[in-house]
């Protein structure tokens, strides 16, 4: 499975195109919104998000309701679009009073994108480069996890750390941190801490600042056995981790203890293996639901590292790139911490990456034939 995607941040919209996605899976709009919705929230976000209210337009490959087989192109319109006509225009000439940008943001791809493409106007690096197009693969998370909803796999993200501050008083039951994470402004599933996070981000947009932080995405309900250890790039933790790296502002990801294992010894960090009941068992999950790039059966854990924005209201110093004088960043409208959307975006890509991994397994051709071999899979797994 496979998807592209496209669209400017203030342009006319976004598009996703995915190839692969079997047929006949019952798929709701009302549930691709709802995605979009999630990713929109959070405390921290900017003006743009009162301007916008994601919905998916679907133009190819969903008949009364299910897939077909066939490629799915869903299309997000930019509200935003009609504000921003004189500058955004698709053809026609150039204003003689554009106001372009020629300061670039440190953190953002404004620098290095203007020397690659050949820009003057930065604005022709950030339109691309910005998170809005994260709606596009949060389209398409949102189909996955409905075909994930049907092997009983379930995906959820929630925010662990901001800034410095971090949440401690977490469920031990996953709907109750899922309902909790849910029912937080800053998807923070430990109350106390959501308080401390929101003046954290007051504090930060005070100042012209910006935070970033940590979130973990949860999977339950994974077979053992997706993902290889056969080639490096059909290694599921790789896979993960690329995929959640991509999205804007990502700058780590742990699979299970991560980095802490580099600090134990062995026997402090792996699993140990128990049968009973029929099944294979672990007390602990130190590898995170993942041992040599195939899941084990136990959750897939994952956490993720997010930077602060890089657009500061009080801007640092930057080089005017048409006088190569210094002066500092221009300022572009923002937030002031994106991570509750971040981890929702995360969530979703989560979901595809899985998604895709269970396709491989159980061939993706027809909902029914996943089905299929889902059934015989798992009596087989059951025999050992
Ligand atoms: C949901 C989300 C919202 C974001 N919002 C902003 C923003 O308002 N302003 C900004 O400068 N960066 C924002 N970013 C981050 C930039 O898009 C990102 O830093 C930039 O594209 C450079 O890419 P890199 O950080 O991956 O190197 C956001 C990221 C995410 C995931
Ligand atoms: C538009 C979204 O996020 C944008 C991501 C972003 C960036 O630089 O990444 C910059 C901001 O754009 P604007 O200047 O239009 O407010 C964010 O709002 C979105 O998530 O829908």
């Amino acid at each position: 499975m496979r998807y592209l995607s496209a669209g400017e941040s203030h342009g006319p919209g976004l598009t996703v195109v995915i190839d692969g996605f079997p047929s006949n899976l019952p798929v709701s709009k009302e549930y691709i919104d709802e995605q979009l919705r999630r990713r929109q929230m959070g405390y921290g976000r900017g003006f743009r998000q009162r301007i916008e209210t994601d919905t998916v337009e679907v133009t190819s490959g969903i008949r009364f309701g299910r897939t077909l087989g066939t490629p799915i192109t869903m299309n997000v319109v930019n509200r935003d679009f009609k504000n921003w006509t004189d500058r955004m225009a698709v053809f026609g000439e150039k204003p003689e009073d554009l106001k372009e940008i020629y300061r670039p943001r440190p953190g953002h791809a404004d620098l290095a994108g203007a020397i690659k493409y050949d820009h003057e106007d930065i604005r022709n690096v950030l339109e691309r480069a910005s998170a809005r197009n994260t709606a596009t693969i949060v389209a398409a998370g949102a189909l996955a996890k409905q075909l994930l909803e049907q092997f009983g796999i379930e995906v959820t993200a929630h925010v662990v750390e901001l800034c410095d501050v971090v949440a401690k008083d977490l469920p031990d039951s996953l709907d109750e941190l899922r309902a909790r994470a849910d029912a937080s402004e800053v998807r923070c599933a430990d109350a106390g801490a959501e308080a401390e996070m929101i003046r954290r981000i007051d504090e930060a947009k005070e100042n012209g600042d910006t935070v970033g932080g940590i979130f973990e995405v949860i999977v339950r309900g994974c077979p053992i056995g997706l993902g290889s250890y056969a080639m490096p790039d059909r290694k599921l933790d790789g896979r993960l981790a690329g995929a959640l790296m991509s999205i804007q502002a990502i700058k780590g990801v742990e699979i299970g203890l991560g980095f802490e294992a580099a600090r134990r010894f062995g026997s402090k960090v792996h699993d140990p293996i128990a049968y009973a009941n029929g099944s294979y068992l672990r007390a602990t999950n130190g590898a995170g639901g993942l041992e040599g790039g195939v899941t084990n059966g136990e959750d897939v854990v994952v956490r993720v590292a997010m930077k602060p924005i890089s657009t500061l209201y009080k801007p640092l110093p930057s080089v005017n790139m048409k006088t190569k004088e210094t002066e500092l960043a221009a300022i572009e409208r923002s937030d002031y911490c994106a991570l509750p959307a971040a981890s929702v975006v995360g969530e979703n890509v989560v979901a595809w990456v899985i998604a895709d991994a269970l396709i491989e397994k159980l061939g993706g051709d027809s909902l029914e034939q996943m089905q299929d071999n889902y059934e015989k899979y798992r009596e087989r797994v059951a025999k050992r």
